[in-house]
């Protein structure tokens, strides 16, 4: 039972066994909820016949139920609710980790929204489920076929009058689960179009004003809100109908069971207090279906949730150790790779970046640097060939490993929502302040952060929107002086950094890079010139590899680079 909650919600270990335990205790509910309407029967029996006991034993019988059923409630409660807590609490913790041991490229592949989506919302369901509903319905599975075979034992006729009309409502819920997950598969997925509309709308305001597509985008959401509302209302009326039925069905078994019984009674088949008996037992396994039957339908609502989770699960972390590196030189031998299979986009690059020196991967935009890139740091894993670091492959190194013996500086620099200070600090979590104003220093920060109204205390805004493109490729570059790490990958960094700045930041770069494993993509082939070996790439291969000079006299593609190069330093407007 415990695997099969397991693998049917997405529960931990620990959440497994607590609604078990759940289940058992509600379970035990349904039971002594009957208890009452025996005892009455049992009570009115002795009157009847005369047979009236001491007026105490009636007392104490009933107050020794009412305790036994608070504490049977009780129990259900603490197991419903409050391991419930615990167990999304657990869930997140376990998603959240999960996510940190998958591959970057997961990241890429999915939709953030939707991963966050899975972390809060969907685990959110999960709990109002697993505290509402779960444990109801699955003691019901177990409570509804054992009352039944009492039921009919004690009376065949009667018990089938209970029971048939019961069963029937209760498989109509299944018609409903189908009619709501199919709607409801539609209905989450036009949901997660539209938080994703929002969201590009918002993302994107910059766009739409400059291009004035205010009334094309609203007009849009519009839409899309009309579709979700309209399946929405489908879904829920479809599932109404059925729910209708069902609910009616449980009503008519109380009818059923009074023109039978009357019919027994009539006939001299039964007596009065035991058609009573058949008729409030009729009542109180009606009233627990009931209350099961709303559970039962949240239980199919999660579905599309429990898979989503389920799917991060499946997810194959990225395998690699703790391997101790004590050589940086980084080797590509004949590796291909593809972002999907249909397009490779690299075929057999081979190369290799010797520490203390210096290599420039070059080429035509989509040629495929930035793949590399991607390759060495694991942000992807390679398909063919393999991709060394001091002879060890990179599939072996742990991701944590490998990050922390890479600095990167991306064309892309992304900001933290903090301070100056935590965000330079980023590259070192444990450097002084100190340390963070030298890396400033050394990366030419300080102009601008002296201009800021609390210097290095400035909170910065989301994504660093109070600081221009070049003040921001400035504060990774302190970063990566920070880290100092083995391995300094420079992608594109001369791009949003002005003359005055580059000159100075070259001086700090020329300091940081000794001894270093260094890899520079850059378009302008001037900043390249005297770097100590140049990596020409076309079209996802390797055409040439060499000095400057080398290449000047002997790629075709190199030289068709720099004619391009001074095409574009002779462009005016
Ligand atoms: N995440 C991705 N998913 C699918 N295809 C991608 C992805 N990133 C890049 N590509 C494709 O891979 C090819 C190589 O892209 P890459 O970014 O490596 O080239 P690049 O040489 O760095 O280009 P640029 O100089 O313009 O930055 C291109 O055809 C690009 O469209």
């Amino acid at each position: 039972m415990k695997t099969f909650f397991k693998n049917t919600f997405a529960l931990t270990e620990a959440g497994a066994s607590d609604l078990v335990q759940a289940t058992r205790a509600c379970f035990w509910v349904y039971c002594i909820n009957m208890v009452p309407a025996f005892l009455l029967l049992l009570f009115m029996d002795d009157l009847v016949l005369g047979h009236a006991r001491n007026p105490y034993i009636y007392t104490g019988i009933s107050i020794l139920t009412l305790i036994a059923m608070y504490l049977l409630m009780r129990v259900e409660y603490d197991r419903m609710y409050n391991t419930t807590y615990r167990e999304s609490a657990n869930l997140r913790l376990e998603l959240a980790e999960k996510m940190a041991d998958l591959p970057l490229s997961y990241f890429f592949k999915h939709d953030l929204s939707d991963l966050s989506q899975s972390i809060m919302e969907d685990v959110a369901a999960i709990e109002h489920a697993l505290s509402h509903s779960i444990p109801k319905a699955m003691a019901m599975a177990i409570f509804f076929p054992l009352m039944s075979i009492l039921m009919i034992i004690g009376h065949w006729q009667l018990g089938l009058a209970v029971v048939l009309p019961l069963l029937f409502s209760f498989i109509l819920l299944p018609v409903s689960r189908k009619m709501v997950s199919t709607g409801n598969k539609g209905y989450y997925d036009i949901l997660r179009r539209n938080s994703e509309a929002f969201q590009e709308t918002i993302e994107l305001q910059q766009e739409i004003k400059s291009f004035n597509l205010v009334d094309r985008v609203r007009a849009d959401l519009f839409q899309k809100m009309d579709e979700s509302e309209k399946i929405h209302i489908q879904t829920e009326a479809k599932s109404l109908l059925a729910m209708g039925l069902s609910n009616l069905f449980s009503y008519v078994s109380l009818g059923v069971v009074m023109v039978v019984g009357i019919n027994r009674l009539i006939v001299g088949d039964i007596s009065l207090l035991y058609l009573l008996g058949y008729l409030l037992a009729a009542i109180k396994v009606k009233e627990a279906i009931d209350a099961s039957k709303e559970g039962y339908l949240e239980m199919l609502h999660i579905g599309p949730r429990v898979n989503r989770i389920k799917e991060i699960r499946k997810t194959p972390a990225q395998a690699g150790q703790a391997i101790q590196l004590t050589n940086f030189d980084l080797a590509f031998q004949d590796v291909t790779f593809a972002y999907d299979r249909d397009n490779p986009v690299l075929r057999g690059v081979s190369f290799t970046a010797r520490q203390g020196e210096v290599t420039a991967l070059v080429g035509a935009s989509g040629c495929g640097k930035t793949s590399i890139l991607r390759l060495m740091s694991r942000l992807y894993d390679y398909d063919g060939g393999k991709i060394t670091i001091g002879g060890q492959d990179i599939k072996t190194i742990a991701a944590s490993t490998l990050f922390s013996h890479i600095a990167i500086v991306f064309q892309d620099v992304t900001l933290f929502n903090s301070s100056v200070m935590e965000n330079i600090r980023i590259g070192r979590a444990d450097a002084t302040d100190e340390e963070v104003r030298q890396a400033a220093e050394a990366a030419q920060c300080m102009d601008f952060i002296n201009r800021l109204d609390q210097g290095f205390d400035t909170p910065i805004g989301e994504n660093g929107a109070e600081l221009s493109g070049g003040e921001r490729q400035r504060l990774s570059i302190a970063r990566a002086i920070l880290k100092d790490a083995p391995i300094l990958i420079l992608d594109e960094i001369a791009a949003s950094l002005d003359v005055t700045n580059e000159k100075a930041i070259q001086e700090s770069l020329n300091r940081l890079i000794q001894n270093k494993t260094v890899i520079i993509i850059s378009h302008r082939l001037k900043s390249i010139e005297k770097v100590d070996k140049i990596v020409v790439l076309d079209a996802g291969r390797v055409e040439a590899t060499g000095s400057h000079a080398e290449l000047a006299k002997q790629s075709p593609t190199y030289q068709n680079l720099l004619e391009k190069n001074r095409l574009a330093e002779a462009f005016v407007y």
